[in-house]
């Protein structure tokens, strides 16, 4: 019989998953095997709430793979010196895992396929595991990727995405190939507390209910942040717990106006895939430089912190960002106008407010982190790179009674209505009686200050 080995990378499920499909395509035994690259702690910054998460996703997958007849093989080491090492444990004719879009993914492929052909031994690589059309699927004339939404979106939407698959019955797994144990979920504790539990069954779960029960409200409830009527889903995403191709394939079937703005949402997620396969660099250079010089020093780094630490003064502002403290996950909107504060209104480097977003961040991705960042820095693919959101405003707008606000911000919760999104306009005793602090900067001063940097004023 032959065997295959199946690496599982960013694509924690056994639903809708073509390399697990292709590999026991011809009845083969399979070694379904998850490898933790130290390499990958070493590069990154510790992110804890995404380590518990993958942590249950790993301990579901196995579940999944069990209940097939199958299992999760668990090693640690170097990814290509560990599929060589079971590869021969197995005796294994090939390899199949998804295609990868960052840099380290694609160097990790490559070097994986020399030290496979070497032992002449095949790489299968299958696109569209990670995101709902293949990166690179599409392009405009003359570039290799599509730097402008819309017209990707259009030419997106006209593809036809592949049909997802079911899961298979019978996994049959060889027993000679060594496992280390799964990591028990209780030895890696999360940081936020409200961080939600992970894996497959999690997220279909997720899915269902909230096609039959969010889809409907989704156009006109995502910007609402205390409404938070939002599918939750970025985490299961990320880890590929949910398959992107099955989930527009769903929404699609759902139908309405609700499914169709949550469908171009997600549109969002392969769009931002496929600029950073295409400029890898983009993850930590500028997309498109502004010869921005960001404050830097001690003022900056102070501000910074009070950023970090949501005591900036702006209620909207430091509520979204106690969000993300505790639960490891923030609305959209709260990212939005976080993320335009920081580089704009404060003018620090948009690479910081990142990498405090990819230590907390559940659903911490590099495509959509850095190029979201980009995006609202305006380094990135925004066409208007110097909007800048005012905070009271967007306040007002999306959370108009305040409800948000006093969720996560509690030394304002005595505040009734929108006035909690100005405190300062409190006087006398009514503002003693409040322990929350001055704006850090006002804002006529921070737009001053970014308009004069980017030589618009
Ligand atoms: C500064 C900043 C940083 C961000 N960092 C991340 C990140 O690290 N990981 C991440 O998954 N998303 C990130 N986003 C995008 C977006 O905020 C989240 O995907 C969304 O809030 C997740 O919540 P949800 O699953 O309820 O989204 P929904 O509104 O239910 O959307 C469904 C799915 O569509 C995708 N999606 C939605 N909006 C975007 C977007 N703007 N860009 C890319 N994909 C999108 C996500 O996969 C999401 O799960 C970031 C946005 C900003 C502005």
């Amino acid at each position: 019989m032959n065997v295959s080995v199946v690496l599982f990378t960013s694509d924690l499920r056994v639903h809708d998953h073509p390399p697990l499909r292709a590999a026991l395509g011809r009845g083969n035994e399979v070694v379904p095997l998850f490898v933790r690259d130290p390499a990958v702690a070493r590069a990154g910054h510790p992110a804890p709430n995404r380590d518990a998460f993958l942590a249950d996703c790993l301990i579901a997958l196995d579940a999944g793979l069990r209940e097939r007849g199958g299992r999760l093989v668990v090693r640690s080491g170097d990814p290509v010196d560990e599929v060589c090492a079971v590869v021969k444990e197995a005796d294994a004719d090939d390899v199949h895992m998804a295609a990868g879009c960052s840099g380290f993914a694609r160097r990790r492929e490559d070097r994986l396929r020399r030290a496979l052909e070497a032992d002449g031994r095949r790489l299968y690589v299958h696109d569209a595991v990670v995101t709902a059309l293949p990166t690179g699927a599409v392009t405009p004339d003359g570039s290799d990727h599509y730097a402008v939404f819309t017209p990707y979106f259009r030419r997106w939407s006209r593809e036809r995405l592949r049909e997802p698959l079911a899961a298979p019955r019978v996994v049959r797994t060889p027993g000679k190939v060594r496992s280390e144990d799964l990591p028990a979920r209780a030895d890696v504790p999360s940081v936020s507390e409200g961080l939600a539990a992970g894996g497959e069954k999690e997220g279909r779960g997720l899915l269902t209910a909230w096609l039959a029960r969010g889809a409907d409200s989704y156009e006109e409830g995502h910007d609402d942040l205390a409404g938070d009527a939002t599918s939750h889903l970025s985490p299961y995403l990320h880890f590929g717990a949910v398959s992107a191709a099955e989930v527009v394939h769903r929404a699609r079937s759902r139908g309405g106006a609700g499914a169709e703005a949550f469908v171009r949402q997600l549109c969002w997620r392969d769009f931002h895939h496929q600029v950073l396969a295409a400029r890898p660099d983009a993850a930590a250079g500028d997309y498109r430089t502004r010869h921005d010089r960001w404050r830097r020093g001690k003022e900056a780094d102070a501000d910074l912190r009070a950023w970090r630490e949501g005591r900036t003064g702006y209620p909207v502002v430091d509520a979204a960002m106690r969000q993300l403290a505790h639960e490891g996950w923030m609305h959209n909107r709260g990212r939005l106008l976080t993320a335009s504060f920081l580089t704009k209104t404060l003018y620090i480097d948009w690479r910081e407010g990142a990498r405090h977003f990819m230590e907390l961040l559940v659903d911490g991705d590099l495509a959509n982190n850095q190029l979201n960042w980009q995006w609202m820095a305006g380094t990135g693919t925004d066409s208007r790179p110097n909007r800048v959101l005012n905070p009271v405003i967007q306040g007002k707008r999306y959370d108009p009674d305040g409800a948000y606000v006093r969720r996560w911000v509690p030394e304002l919760a005595g505040l009734e209505g929108p006035a909690v999104h100005e405190p300062w306009k409190l006087t006398g005793l009514d503002r003693a009686r409040y322990d929350y602090p001055d704006p850090v900067v006002e804002l006529a001063d921070g737009l001053a200050r970014f308009r004069h940097a980017r030589g618009r004023d």
